[in-house]
């Protein structure tokens, strides 16, 4: 604790004006002037002994000083800073209080007394207090002491004491007066409220009347100093309104620095704007400011002052430790004693910028790059989409591409071959004729619509067509320049056989295939090198030639075996009948395509093989079927069928005229020319006519009585017990045949057609040949059928036996387009036995066969249903897939 001075101080003139000053209330006076004073004559004013006067006015306890002033100089000089500062309790409505207890004739002490003892109670009614205290003090002499007793529990009691009595306020139960128990003495202390001189203890800092810890007396200050001389905490004040005024610093807890005001005689905490001016802070204050000298602020510093118990090194510890938190923070300050602070600071805030500036660089380089990767993302996400939408599409196509690969591999017969060609339906392109409501209609329809076989498209066929076609014409020019090499050669040889010898020889000798094409090399080849005058010059060019020409042959043999082959072994051609009396009702867009409208006015078209027109001869239809029946003399089963309504020239496209005849005839012509060519084979061409009438088979070619032919079976071939075949050797035996066929055929009339044949025929010719040297035998066969008309009962007006006949040719065509059926969905069971003629028809069906089907139509508007069902028929059929097909060869028995 800071000594207080003795020496004399000068009036500090140069002092602000309180801050205060300016917002004083009304009873301000003016403005005040401190002036520090040494009190000089101790005798000048009697000094208050610190009890009240009869008028209110307090002593200076004795030692002769007195305030001058009235209690209003507090409002003039009152200090934010000064927290005990309460208004002496006329701000807590104690006023009227303080005037009855005045009115009952006690001091200004004991007023304030009273009012200091409401202050400690703030609970009571100040009015029942003060009746309460004054029946107290009428019932005897003495003055009234106002206590507080602690109790060791916490507890505050109330409590008023005079005389000997002590009661105490039952705040806790009843609210009223009650006699202190003696007991209670040992269990807490008193505490006199407003008495400074009867406490046993000082004021506190809660207390807003602070009270000396003991008694002052005169003795006690140094009248000279003013300052006790026995305690420096003891001092004087001269206030400008107020005079000398006695102060004392309390030593409590903290010490705090009280003056005494002779108005309420007590000791009251100094305002810190006069506690400056004090000899015992004007030192610590200046102390103060030589070690900050940018503290500025008095008020700051007595209030540090206060805060540190005066000490000091304690307020500079004080403010520094504040200075970090910055409570305290002022420029000039910052700039005294916390400039290297301030300096790091500033360097870091400049780091913290660069860092900042550099971050943000970064960042404005990084927003950028995000929103190229976010653009070349968005980029790529379209491109990712794109690909897998072509993903998509490329998969649906694969998946498609592999079921039709799968349906056509189901569908592909046993015997098929295993390479194919990509699939072209050739078929009816339109939708499927109008539903034909009649028993007699010979549609297949169980058949689904698509192709099943190895359907080879149309582009290949013609490639092929012109590549054997340009094998044929390079034959013919070869045959040509042989044919003059011989002659030159010849002609220089001085002669020999004659033109056409070697060539017949070479042309025509033994030949096992269609001599159109030359297949084979010829037989007997050796006549003509036997000539000696010619055989020295030119057996090597002979040699040269003979190699050369077989090759061809081989070579364009080869490629017809394909071509048929990917052509599929069955074909259907569709022929228009002609008819002077009605123009054609059908189109022919190609070759191959048929459209007409139905009866519907529905365009509808079909494809097939071949189309013939009403014009188109008989050769023509020939030459189309040539290849397939050419071939049952190497060995193969070949059927070869016409199909259609009555009168629709079906017997015309198989039998023909006499002056025109159809495929039957020619075919045997052919076929018969065909063995005599091969002269290395030993062929037996033998022919056999039946007719199936109402499922029985009755044998052409005979004139006896057989009754109905038998279908049996000898190994895997079948046959008919009894029928009769007849050998042909030469063209008069086909006319023969022919005409006891057509004698014995029965005929029944119908309203359509007067001639219309009610049966089918079946031309059976069968091709066995015995290989001169190899003694190998081959077995073929041309099956010819002129099928029963396929027109519908209810139109021709069928009846009686009519009708049964109608029932029998739709029982057979139906069952006929159930083969077909069953063929063309390669079924484990074709029904062939469900009727005679397919039971006939069975080895010349089978997977292994070849097949030609000729569906023939009316010209005729009117008959446009039937035709539809016809080529329906015929393009069902030719979606059927024969396997392919095989020789009927067998090796040599052996001798
Ligand atoms: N392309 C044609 N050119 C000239 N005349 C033809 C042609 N096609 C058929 N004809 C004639 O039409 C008539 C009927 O023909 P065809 O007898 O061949 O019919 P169909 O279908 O066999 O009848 P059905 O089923 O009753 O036997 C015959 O007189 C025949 O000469």
């Amino acid at each position: 604790m800071g000594s207080g001075s003795s020496k004399q101080a000068k009036p500090d003139n140069s002092m602000p004006e309180p801050k205060e000053a300016k917002k004083a209330p009304p009873r301000r006076r003016g403005r005040a002037q401190f002036e520090e004073v040494q009190l000089q004559d101790p005798n000048a004013a009697p000094r208050s002994n610190g009890q009240p006067t009869a008028n209110g006015r307090a002593t200076n306890n004795g030692r002769g000083y007195t305030s001058a002033t009235t209690p209003a100089y507090q409002n003039a000089y009152e200090q934010y800073r000064d927290p005990s500062y309460d208004g002496y309790g006329e701000q807590q409505g104690y006023s009227n209080a303080r005037d009855m207890w005045q009115r009952a004739g006690n001091s200004v002490q004991q007023q304030q007394r009273v009012v200091n003892a409401l202050t400690s109670h703030p609970g009571q009614d100040p009015d029942e207090f003060v009746a309460m205290a004054l029946q107290l003090q009428e019932m005897g002499d003495d003055d009234i002491v106002f206590e507080t007793f602690h109790h060791k529990s916490g507890k505050e009691y109330t409590c008023i004491r005079q005389g000997g009595r002590r009661f105490y306020l039952d705040n806790w139960n009843t609210h009223e007066w009650q006699a202190f128990p003696n007991h209670w003495n040992n269990q807490g202390h008193f505490k006199t409220d407003g008495d400074p001189l009867s406490g046993p203890s000082g004021p506190s800092n809660d207390d807003p009347s602070p009270r000396p810890s003991r008694p002052l007396d005169v003795g006690d200050v140094d009248v000279a100093s003013g300052l006790s001389s026995e305690d420096d905490r003891a001092g004087m004040l001269k206030h400008p309104t107020r005079g000398i005024i006695l102060t004392y610093i309390f030593e409590e807890k903290r010490n705090i620095h009280c003056f005494f005001d002779d108005e309420s005689g007590m000791w009251v905490k100094l305002p810190v704007s006069w506690e400056q001016h004090t000899d015992f802070t004007k030192p610590l204050v200046k102390r103060l400011r030589d070690n900050i000298p940018s503290w500025k602020d008095k008020y700051d510093m007595v209030a540090a002052l206060r805060q540190s118990n005066y000490d000091a090194d304690d307020a500079i510890t004080t403010y520094l430790t504040i200075d970090d938190t910055g409570v305290m923070d002022s420029p000039d300050r910052l700039a005294g004693f916390n400039t290297k602070i301030m300096k790091e600071k500033d360097n870091k805030i400049s780091s913290l910028e660069e860092k900042m500036k550099k971050l943000q660089k970064n960042y404005e380089k990084i927003t950028s790059h995000a929103k190229k990767l976010h653009a070349e993302n968005t980029k790529m996400k379209a491109e990712l989409e794109k690909l897998r939408e072509s993903s998509s599409a490329l998969e649906v196509e694969v998946k498609t591409a592999n079921m039709k690969m799968a349906a056509m591999q189901q569908e592909r017969p046993k015997t098929a071959k295993t390479v194919r060609m990509a699939a072209t339906p050739v078929s009816a392109t339109n939708e499927a004729p109008e539903a034909d409501p009649s028993p007699n209609s010979h549609k297949i329809d169980e058949a689904p619509a698509e192709p099943a076989g190895p359907i080879i498209d149309e582009e290949t066929l013609r490639k092929l067509d012109t590549t054997a076609k340009n094998l044929d014409k390079s034959q013919v020019t070869l045959k040509k320049e042989v044919k003059q090499n011989f002659e030159v050669q010849l002609l220089s040889c001085g002669g020999g056989r004659g033109q056409g010898g070697v060539l017949g020889v070479m042309m025509e000798g033994g030949g096992t295939g269609d001599s159109r094409y030359g297949e084979d090399a010829p037989a007997s080849d050796n006549d003509f090198l036997s000539d000696e005058t010619c055989r020295h010059s030119t057996n090597q060019e002979l040699d040269d030639l003979k190699i050369l020409y077989k090759k061809e042959c081989l070579q364009r043999r080869l490629l017809y075996n394909q071509l048929q082959e990917l052509r599929g072994n069955i074909r259907v051609f569709c022929r228009v009948r002609y008819d002077s009396r009605v123009g054609c009702y059908h189109q022919f867009p190609t070759e191959q395509d048929i459209s007409c409208s139905n009866p519907a006015g529905k365009k509808v078209s079909f494809q097939f093989d071949r189309v013939f027109t009403p014009e188109s001869k008989q050769t023509e239809v020939f030459e189309e079927a040539l290849p397939i029946i050419t071939s049952c003399v190497d060995g193969y089963n070949v059927c070869i069928m016409a199909y259609g309504q009555t009168g629709s020239g079906k017997t015309y496209t198989m039998m023909g005229t006499k002056e025109d005849p159809g495929v039957n005839v020619r075919a045997i012509r052919e076929l018969l020319r065909i063995c005599n060519e091969r002269e290395q084979i030993n062929y037996t061409l033998k022919v056999a006519m039946i007719e199936v009438y109402n499922e029985h088979i009755q044998d052409l070619l005979t004139e006896e009585q057989k009754g109905a032919l038998d279908v049996k079976m000898k190994g895997k071939r079948l046959y008919l017990a009894g029928l009769t075949e007849v050998v042909v050797q030469e063209e008069e035996d086909i006319t023969k045949i022919m005409d006891m066929g057509d004698a014995n055929r029965s005929v029944a009339a119908t309203n359509m057609n007067s001639t219309s044949s009610r049966s089918h025929l079946l031309l059976m010719l069968t091709v066995e040949g015995i290989d001169k040297v190899s003694k190998a035998v081959s077995f073929g066969s041309l099956t010819l059928v002129d099928l029963a008309g396929s027109e519908r009962i209810a139109k021709t007006g069928a009846s009686g036996q009519t009708l049964v006949e109608a029932a029998a040719i739709n029982k057979s065509l139906t069952s006929l387009g159930q083969v077909f059926s069953g063929l063309r969905s390669s079924a484990l069971h074709v029904p062939y036995r469900n009727s005679k003629l397919t039971h006939l028809l069975q080895p010349s069906l089978g997977g292994d066969a070849k097949a030609c089907l000729f569906v023939n139509i009316s010209p005729a508007e009117s008959n446009v249903s039937e035709s539809i069902s016809t080529m329906q028929f015929g393009s069902n059929a030719k979606q059927v897939q024969l396997g392919q097909a095989t020789k009927n060869v067998a090796k040599a028995p052996k001798k």
